[in-house]
């Protein structure tokens, strides 16, 4: 396989690099530069972003082998996921690795704006020693709105209850006890808007979310209020801030985050009662370093092929190490199970047994529809658009798990039924030495062979000769192995037997045909080594 291209497009914590390790190489473009990003896509596996490069779905487009988006921070807006989601391409983040800074930078924002501190100090620097110009306001004792009380917005709570506020929040989502545990009343947005002396914003910006402080929320606030937005631009509509500022009803802003960005010319910039500073709250070492380092192991596991625990697109979550050759082995599995049904329909029944539903087994169920599909739909198949891929062709999945696997310590089996009601299943385990698995039954019949490179089966009456038949007709194409299988005592295989075989390479079309012929074969097909 090729070495892996990582294309970095924003500065990021050198750390990031050495996390990467050597197995990858780095390509470096300027995200805002659209030609250049663009023109670098197509090479890249993987590409990693802060908030300043457009991932929409142009770009993912043009990213035809690309496999993973890494974000290395929390916002996603920048990142057109559902397209990414349809392409098959992981979106990781870094969902806490900046939120202490994003917090300790709100916290810094609410002390400036009280107390004008940026604008003090600039007017100093000017020659300026205006005191009575600078009074500000205490923090103590006044109210504090909190609108969005996740991660970051609990830190502040936390860290501003030291500061003797009374704390207010708005968040519909979350639960009256988190809350409660931080020392926070929970409100409705008017309620909140008509109590505190300080807002401070700490929401994702979505189609729900943008403008929600707007002229109907700037009308109801308590006049004189000061409010932080060091979340994202747009969610304070900034046209009407600048009015409410302009009129006093709102006496001061901090604002980290513009509706565009870069952005170094809006009217707000321009009013003594606004600081700002350039989209800075995960601007330290520390948050860097740890989203850099953080995206950078995610990018890795992606490209290794691996489930990711911080990939927001994918439906499962922490993978145990033990699980991954499963997931390798359950895929193969997926892929024979569409050779051997011929076609996918109705439902795939993945049945995992013994040891190893001591584990979450939730991500074989993506693997043996990875499996399943890889062969049969055009473009990539990944667990991330496995689901996706299978809804739209009205294929369902179901997992179920059995603590006993009978004869084996753990077996996977992959089963479907067709529309003549003939169930087809293919079974296999990972048991015994090595790392190669066995495939111990197709379709009732019992087998023992290793399960990968290329295969071949027949479907054929009992009788004497099939072997030397098959041989006759297979020709120059080398049998590694061929097994004779009876079905199992419970299974409905009447007199067949299956003729199952490794071959040193793929089997041509005519030539199973041919021996299909000479047997009698009721049915025969063939794997491909994957690609
Ligand atoms: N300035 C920066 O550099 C910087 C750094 C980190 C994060 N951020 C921004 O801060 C945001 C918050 O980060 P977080 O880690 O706290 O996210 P989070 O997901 O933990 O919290 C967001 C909260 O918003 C709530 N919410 C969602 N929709 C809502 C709505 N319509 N009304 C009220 N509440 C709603 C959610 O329930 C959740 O509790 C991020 O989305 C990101 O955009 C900015
Ligand atoms: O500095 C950045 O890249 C953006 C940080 C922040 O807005 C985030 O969403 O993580």
């Amino acid at each position: 396989m090729d070495t892996p291209v990582v294309l970095i497009t924003e500065e990021l914590s050198p750390a990031t690099v050495t996390a990467l390790g050597p197995g990858t190489e780095v390509r470096r473009c300027a995200g805002t530069d659209r030609a250049a990003l663009l023109e670098a896509l197509p090479e890249a596996d993987a590409v990693l972003v802060r908030s300043a490069t457009r991932m929409d779905a142009e770009a993912i487009a043009a990213g035809t082998r690309l496999k993973v988006i890494g974000r290395a921070g929390v916002g996603l807006d920048n990142v057109d996921v559902p397209a990414a989601t349809r392409a098959g391409v992981m979106v990781v983040n870094a969902p806490t690795a900046n939120v202490v800074s994003a917090a300790e930078l709100t916290v810094g924002l609410l002390l400036a704006v009280a107390r004008n501190i940026p604008q003090a100090g600039a007017a100093l620097r000017e020659g300026h020693w205006q005191r009575s110009r600078f009074t500000g306001v205490e923090l103590s004792g006044k109210t504090l709105g909190i609108i969005g009380l996740g991660r970051i917005g609990t830190l502040v709570a936390q860290r501003m209850r030291h500061f003797d506020m009374r704390l207010l929040a708005y968040d519909p989502y979350v639960q009256p006890g988190h809350a409660a545990r931080t020392g926070v009343h929970m409100t409705g947005l008017d309620e909140l808007l008509a109590e505190s002396d300080f807002l401070t914003v700490h929401l994702p910006r979505m189609a729900e979310t943008a403008g929600l402080i707007g002229f109907e929320a700037l009308q109801r606030v308590k006049p004189g209020v000061r409010l932080v937005n060091a979340a994202r631009g747009g969610i304070v509509d900034e046209a009407e801030l600048y009015a409410a500022l302009k009129e006093g009803r709102v006496a001061g802003a901090a604002l980290d985050v513009f509706a565009a960005e870069p952005c170094t010319d809006s009217p707000l910039l321009e009013l003594d009662n606004v600081i700002a500073t350039p989209h800075l709250g995960a601007g330290t070492t520390e948050a860097q370093a740890r989203a850099g380092v953080a995206v950078a192991q995610s990018v890795r596991q992606a490209l290794a092929g691996r489930c990711v625990p911080e990939a927001v697109n994918l439906r499962t979550g922490t993978v145990d190490g033990e699980l991954d050759p499963w997931l390798a082995f359950t895929e193969q599995l997926g892929r024979l199970f569409t050779a051997t049904a011929a076609g996918l329909r109705g439902k795939l029944l993945v049945k995992v047994a013994g040891e190893i539903t001591g584990h979450d087994t939730t991500a074989l169920e993506l693997a043996a529809l990875k499996g399943a599909l890889g062969s049969v739909v055009e473009g990539g198949v990944s667990y991330v658009n496995a689901p996706l891929l299978a809804r739209e062709r009205g294929l369902g999945t179901e997992l179920v798990t059995a603590h006993d696997a009978v004869s084996h310590r753990s077996l996977v089996t992959v089963s479907g039924a067709l529309p003549s009601g003939e169930v087809v299943s293919v079974s296999g385990t990972l048991d015994g030495p090595g790392p190669a698995g066995r495939l111990v039954e197709v379709c009732g019949f019992a087998v023992d062979l290793a399960l990968g490179g290329s295969m071949a089966f027949l479907r054929a009456p009992a009788g004497p000769g099939l072997v030397g038949a098959v041989g006759a007709a297979l020709g120059g194409v080398p049998v590694d192995a061929l097994q004779i299988a009876h079905g199992a005592p419970a299974a409905n295989t009447g007199d067949e037997v299956l003729l199952a075989l490794n071959v040193g390479r793929p089997v041509p079309r005519e030539l199973l045909d041919d021996a299909a012929l000479r047997i009698d074969a009721t049915r025969s097909w063939s794997l491909d080594r994957a690609a």
